[in-house]
């Protein structure tokens, strides 16, 4: 778990952080979003202390950051950021053992992470364990970074605009995989983006920071139809605040179980998005689901439930 308390932080005269408090739960996937410069990095590295606060505290697993030794709080909190910041003279699979190295784990142990990582986090290219960061695609020296924030299975996560540089689809198909690691793992993640689709795909909760304050924290349905205020509603995008709706929706939740359509189906898990554009493409008003049941452009259209 991660508690911020009543944080403050400035740099000379500019309060970038002003009286902030968060509790991110174990197995919680908080995302931190807004405009650039309005305070979400700072936040974020006040947790693993690359910044000092000037009043509040911090809390990791209900002990104040700034008591631990460093050492132990950095290497108990997988990090990672846009410019990645590989070791250049190390190989992957050293990049991705940095720390279960601190750590002393054994050999063995910290080869089979490292597979297993490769694996999950699709490096899987023949010999890529033993290649330098240099021969990476940005993508792969992505992949690479997430692995090595994840590899001792750290109950905390900071992630720092980790897709920033990335195409659209490797942007995609990282998030997924990040999610996806994340459930399973129940650890805590606290992710840092300017890119608010990004952020609703991805955040069990969603954080607006707006000037150095929390304008408003909530599930991205919350945000989306209740927007806080002006700015909040701003932000979320006004009108394209509904296609953002269709984006954190799924078919299960707006299906009808004892209706039928003909055609493709689609799976129950698919985004209402995705629904909609599988609808245009099939010229229907409504679609079959896999497993029975269907669902209607009509109760799209109604935002139901
Ligand atoms: N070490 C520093 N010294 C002085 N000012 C700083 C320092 N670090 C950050 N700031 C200032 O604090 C403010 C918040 O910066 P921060 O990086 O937290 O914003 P951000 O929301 O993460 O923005 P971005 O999305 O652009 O990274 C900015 O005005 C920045 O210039």
């Amino acid at each position: 778990m991660i508690e911020f308390e009543h944080v403050r932080k400035a740099f000379g005269e500019h309060v970038v952080i002003e009286d902030l408090s968060l509790r991110v739960a174990d197995g919680e996937f908080f995302v931190l979003v807004g405009p650039s410069g309005s305070g979400k990095s700072t936040l974020l590295r006040t947790v693993n202390r690359l910044t000092h606060i000037d009043s509040g505290r911090v809390l990791v697993d209900g002990k104040d950051v700034s008591t631990q030794p460093i050492e132990t709080l950095r290497r108990g909190i997988g990090y990672a950021i846009q410019s990645v910041g590989l070791f250049p003279h190390r190989t992957v699979a050293e990049n991705i053992g940095t720390v279960p190295r601190l750590l002393g784990w054994a050999a063995q142990e910290i080869d089979a992470r490292v597979a297993e990582l490769i694996a999950l986090l699709k490096l899987d290219e023949p010999g890529m364990a033993g290649r330098y960061p240099d021969t990476l695609s940005g993508g792969q020296a992505q992949r690479v970074g997430v692995a090595r924030a994840l590899a001792a299975r750290p109950k905390i996560v900071l992630m720092d605009e980790p897709f920033g540089a990335l195409d659209p689809l490797t942007r995609e198909s990282l998030q997924a995989s990040v999610k996806s690691i994340q459930r399973d793992t129940g650890t805590a993640m606290l992710f840092v983006t300017h890119d608010m689709d990004e952020a609703f795909r991805l955040g069990d909760r969603v954080g607006l920071m707006l000037d150095g304050r929390l304008a408003q924290v909530g599930t991205p349905l919350e945000l989306i139809r209740e927007p806080a205020n002006e700015r909040v509603s701003e932000f979320v995008g006004g009108t394209r605040a509904y296609l953002r709706e269709l984006a954190v929706r799924c078919v299960r939740e707006t299906m009808r179980r004892d209706e039928h359509a003909d055609g493709e189906a689609i799976a129950p898990d698919a985004t209402l998005q995705e629904a909609l554009g599988a609808m245009l493409a099939q010229r229907r008003d409504r679609l079959a689901v896999e497993g029975g049941g269907a669902v209607l452009l009509a109760d799209i259209v109604a935002r139901k439930p």
